[in-house]
């Protein structure tokens, strides 16, 4: 059974042009005008552009001394209902524990997804046994991202020498670092002190995670990376600070990427500030929300290219869930959700706007991300040979954000009550039609794992500066003998 997608414009990163497309076996065999098919989607008024690609999710997380609440079955519905076709979560291993069996847990929950994904695998502790199965989870496993947390101290953080290690790791085996960029330390450090004064609120949370903590590890890490002699991806940019060492180091000759959130871009720092305690609880996550200043910061650096992504990091907790934090704001879980909203609220507020073209709209969905993570022109194109995981985008379409209608699992919305226009008239995952103008056809398990193969230019990234690659040994004559 063929299925063609007719009388739409096709918007790729690159190239606008109209075209029908045909697709069968879950992939797409033809792109031309006037083709015919076993099933038609009538795309008129539409634009027909790659899926988007979230690659940082984290779907029933263990996380603070619970779960995340959306698992692959409502998270990945979420995505498809909002134009994502595939998600990429994080696998964490425990204190400890093995990377492999970590693994096995995450391939158990994923077998739910309703479209595809894969994962990155967080290297949480150093040691050998995790330096030798990096090899493995990279050249077996078909994942070749691995994440650094600088935050969470106690839990989830590593430090500078662990990095250095795994980062270095991570060039021999051609794959690509991850970080969540926060210096832990001092996060740590001024948690206590805004306790110790009083603030336990969720307004404290913000105001223990300033921009500086980000800008300040996000230079920190990509000097490692750089000595290490592997690129760096840097996910939830911010801020400013964090933004600008991208920057400088992208115009040094640095491969560094950076990934800036749909909340980030959208949502400021007045909202820890309403006199609602759930409200602001609802919306603490790290790094937190920031001012305006901020947010143009980001949104400069998608137009000019020194930003590359647009993410989620949905990670969602219920009301119940966060009033953990009642009395001390260090236990709200950190997270909030985002999957389905992340494509109409960048269309609506990047494109619509005119602060992004539709193509650039492509590129920091999908396009630039399938690249990233090696698994293009499989994902992220409208190419004959490409996955038919494709949105058919009506731009005049329209809905006002609500918990009330949406996908998540959770009880809120961030985003609750922002009007969007540009949503998806049809999602197809593989060929499969799951959203069909608002109707939810999704079916659990249809997603498959999407194997990543090591990525040929990390392997050879060297470093910038040359400093570390070549140790010379001097030859003596003569060494003293060692002083007491
Ligand atoms: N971002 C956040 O607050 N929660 C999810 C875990 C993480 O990515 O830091
Ligand atoms: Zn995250």
């Amino acid at each position: 059974m063929t299925t063609v997608i007719k009388h739409g414009t096709i918007v790729t990163a690159d190239l606008t042009y109209k075209a029908d497309v045909k697709i069968d076996g879950g992939r797409i065999v033809e792109i031309g005008p006037d083709l015919s098919g076993d099933t038609v989607l009538d795309a008129t008024g539409c634009y027909v552009m790659p899926g988007g690609i979230d690659p940082h999710v984290h779907l029933e997380m263990p996380f603070m001394g619970t779960y995340s609440a959306d698992d692959f079955e409502s998270g990945t519905r979420a995505a498809l209902a909002g134009g994502t076709t595939m998600v990429v979560d994080f696998c964490l291993p425990d204190p400890g524990q093995s990377l492999l069996d970590a693994l096995k847990r995450w391939d158990n929950k994923a077998t739910r997804a309703n479209c595809d994904y894969s994962f990155h695998m967080a290297v949480t502790w150093w040691g050998e046994q995790v330096f030798d199965e990096m090899k493995t989870v990279v050249q077996d496993k078909g994942i070749n991202t691995f994440k650094h947390f600088m935050a969470y101290k106690g839990a989830l953080m590593v430090n500078d020498d662990e990095m250095f290690a795994s980062f270095s790791r991570c060039a021999e085996l051609g794959a690509l670092p991850l970080v969540h960029a926060e210096n832990g330390d001092v996060v740590a450090a001024m948690q206590q002190k805004l306790m110790d004064a009083g603030n336990n609120g969720p307004e404290a949370h913000a105001y223990s995670r300033p921009a500086s903590v980000e800008g300040e590890a996000t230079n920190r890490a990509i000097i490692i990376a750089d000595m290490a002699g592997a690129p760096l991806y840097v996910v939830h940019t911010s801020c400013e600070q964090a933004h600008e060492a991208i920057r400088r180091a992208r115009s040094n000759g640095m491969r560094v990427y950076g990934e800036p959130l749909i909340q980030h871009l959208t949502l400021d720092e007045s909202e820890y500030f309403d006199k609602d305690w759930d409200h602001s609880a609802r919306r603490v996550m790290s790094p937190p929300f920031r001012s305006k200043t901020h947010q143009d910061s980001l949104w400069a650096g998608l137009a000019s290219g020194s930003l590359q992504v647009v993410a989620t990091d949905h990670c969602a907790f219920t009301t119940d869930q966060k009033r953990t934090g009642v009395g001390d704001f260090r236990k709200i879980p950190n997270g909030t959700g985002g999957l389905e909203d992340r494509m109409p609220m960048l269309w609506t507020q990047g494109v619509a706007t005119g602060r992004i073209t539709m193509n650039e709209f492509v590129a920091v969905t999908s396009t630039n991300i399938a690249k990233i993570l090696n698994v293009y022109p499989r994902k992220g194109a409208i190419l004959v040979g490409a996955d038919a995981d494709i949105v058919v985008w009506d731009p005049s379409k329209e809905k006002t954000i609500a918990a009330s209608t949406q996908q998540s699992a959770i009880d809120y919305n961030v985003f609750e009550g922002k009007q969007v226009k540009g949503l998806p008239r049809y999602t197809l995952t593989r060929g499969k039609v799951a959203i069909d103008d608002g109707a939810v056809k999704t079916e659990e398990g249809h997603g498959q794992f999407v194997s990543r193969e090591p990525h040929p230019a990390v392997s050879k990234a060297l470093s910038t500066w040359k400093e570390v690659t070549a140790p010379r040994r001097v030859e003596r004559s003569g060494i003293p003998a060692s002083g007491v």
